[in-house]
């Protein structure tokens, strides 16, 4: 016999956790179906690997920056350690930490495959191999199935064996030379954790690196990649990849050269996991993003009884594929479901509980290359493209002492969209080490609808870098005050 849920949930990764937390703590009961690992990519693959694997050489070289300690760290980094902390954060790709939260909410795990078979149902398939199992909801269904790499279709690439992102943070094996193809976010960040390991990297980048960001935190990580010793080629695609009886992959690119590798990364954007989930049963398209609105409620998707019941959230919806924004997502998504099926008013305004207003606002990103980039909202180019009036004071970290004392030569920009009409930050970018933790203060001001002229009392502490911010205030002028 079927069993019954107010909500299921589909994927256990980061934004399945946390919809299901939600509608949890509302009193919800919740089943969440997962056919790999609770936890999902950013645990076991992406954000906790990687971000070990980079954290050891990022460590080193602020270390080798400051006279003193530099003289202390004379070594090469050690793979072996860097590894075994990788593992360590990652549990060595064990669950048992996800699985104990999950069901210390109260919500029930269903081990297996899920997928639509219409309105409100589920069908599992178990990972166990046992018979298929249905499903059914009584309020909502949640998908939360995150993304897949996008491998291109270069000839013969596929059979090459070539890496992918998963392949990068899970490995133990530092390749003696590694190629990646893109220039992306995952192709910088494991360009430069492998050129710290050791390895002799080249990247294939199309089109220019980071192309989202502003061009100058480009230019700088470009810089700093050179500094690595990694040899960043531009306008250069593969034409056919093979891997030869050495074990070697070699590229055939179409400036007429070869390159030959240990291994080749792909880090070429990725898609969202929406194919193999019967979505085709609520009339949605398999294979594309789900489109969704504000509360996360699929908009194509028809209301029953006068309420939504099909949710997405995370990178299935392709908004902004980042683990902060994914939960944000859910959290929105997981009270509304809850005050939907309770009965309870919904906020879905602007800014609203149950409405992720900043999506289209303020979603903050990280690079964790060396220089960092740290950024939210708007770059120049997107306000212009939005017709936007607006101002973009631009200061170089060396006006900053909290700068200088953090790291002989430090090298860093940083640079605030203002919207002139308005007077409030709608984007600001820093690139540099350490200023992932300034975007926080970004996003407040942005989502906070600070005025400028307010900023100036908000007074950053000597010598820091959040000083960047009174740089910026100069160059954008001091407030007159009117006759
Ligand atoms: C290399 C790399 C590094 C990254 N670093 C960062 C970072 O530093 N910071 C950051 O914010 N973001 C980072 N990201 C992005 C981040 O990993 C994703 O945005 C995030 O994992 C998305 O979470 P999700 O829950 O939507 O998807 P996922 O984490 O992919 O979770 C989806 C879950 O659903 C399960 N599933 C799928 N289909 C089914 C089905 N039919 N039945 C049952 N279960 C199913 C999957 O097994 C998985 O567990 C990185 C991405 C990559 C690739
Ligand atoms: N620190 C973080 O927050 C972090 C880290 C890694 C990944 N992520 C997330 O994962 C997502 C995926 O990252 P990504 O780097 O794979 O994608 P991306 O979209 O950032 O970059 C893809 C790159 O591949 C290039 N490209 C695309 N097709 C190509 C082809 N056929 N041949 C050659 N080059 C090609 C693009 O020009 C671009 O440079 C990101 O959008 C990001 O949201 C986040």
């Amino acid at each position: 016999m079927a069993r019954e849920f107010d909500l299921i949930v589909l994927g256990a990764g980061a934004v399945g956790e946390n919809v299901a937390d939600r509608a949890r703590a509302a009193g919800l009961e919740v089943a969440v179906v997962e056919h790999q690992l609770v936890g999902g990519e950013c645990t076991f693959w992406a954000c906790v690997p990687s971000k070990t694997l980079l954290r050891s050489g990022l460590a080193l070289r602020a270390a080798q920056r400051v006279p003193g300690a530099a003289e202390a760290v004379t070594g090469r980094l050690d793979a072996e350690a860097t590894f075994r902390r990788r593992d360590y954060w990652t549990s060595e790709w064990r669950d048992a930490g996800g699985v104990h939260w999950l069901t210390g909410i109260g919500a029930v795990l269903v081990r297996g495959h899920g997928r639509l078979a219409g309105e409100r149902r589920v069908l599992v398939t178990p990972t166990d191999g046992g018979p298929e199992e249905e499903l059914l909801a009584r309020h909502a269904v949640a998908v939360c199935t995150g993304s897949d790499p996008v491998v291109p279709d270069i000839p013969g690439l596929a059979d090459a064996g070539p890496w992918v992102s998963r392949d990068a943070t899970s490995s133990h094996r530092v390749p003696g030379r590694l190629a990646i193809i893109g220039g992306g976010v995952v192709a910088v960040e494991m360009a430069t954790a492998y050129a710290g390991l050791g390895s002799e990297v080249t990247m294939l980048v199309r089109h220019g690196l980071l192309g989202s960001l502003e061009p100058f935190a480009a230019e700088a990580v470009g810089e700093g990649l050179a500094d690595l010793g990694v040899e960043v080629r531009f306008g250069v695609s593969a034409r056919r990849v093979e891997r030869n009886g050495s074990n070697e992959v070699v590229l055939d690119l179409d400036d007429d050269s070869t390159l030959t590798a240990d291994e080749v990364l792909v880090a070429t954007g990725r898609r969202p996991r929406s194919t193999g989930l019967g979505l085709e049963t609520a009339g949605l398209e398999p294979g594309s993003p789900i489109e969704v609105d504000d509360t996360l409620a699929a908009t194509a998707v028809p209301a029953v009884d006068g309420a939504p019941w099909l949710y997405a959230a995370g990178d299935v919806v392709g908004r902004a594929e980042f683990t902060h924004q994914g939960k944000y997502q859910a959290r929105a998504a997981g009270d509304v479901i809850a005050a939907r099926a309770l009965g309870r008013p919904v906020d879905a305004g602007r800014y609203g509980v149950h409405a992720a207003t900043a999506d289209h606002t303020a979603v903050p990103s990280v690079v964790f290359s060396d220089p960092e980039v740290g950024s939210v909202g708007l770059t120049s180019a997107e306000a212009a493209d939005r017709g936007l009036a607006v101002r973009t004071p631009e200061v170089p970290f060396s006006s900053v002492s909290g700068a200088g004392i953090l790291a002989d030569d430090y090298r860093g920009r940083a640079r605030l969209v203002i919207d002139a009409d308005r007077d409030v930050v709608v984007g600001a970018t820093f690139v540099g080490q350490g200023v992932s933790e300034l975007v926080q203060q970004a996003t407040i001001a942005i989502v906070g609808e600070v005025p400028v002229s307010r900023l100036w009392h908000a007074v950053p502490a000597f010598p820091t870098l959040s000083e960047v911010w009174l740089r910026l205030l100069e160059a954008d002028g001091r407030p007159e005050v009117a006759e």
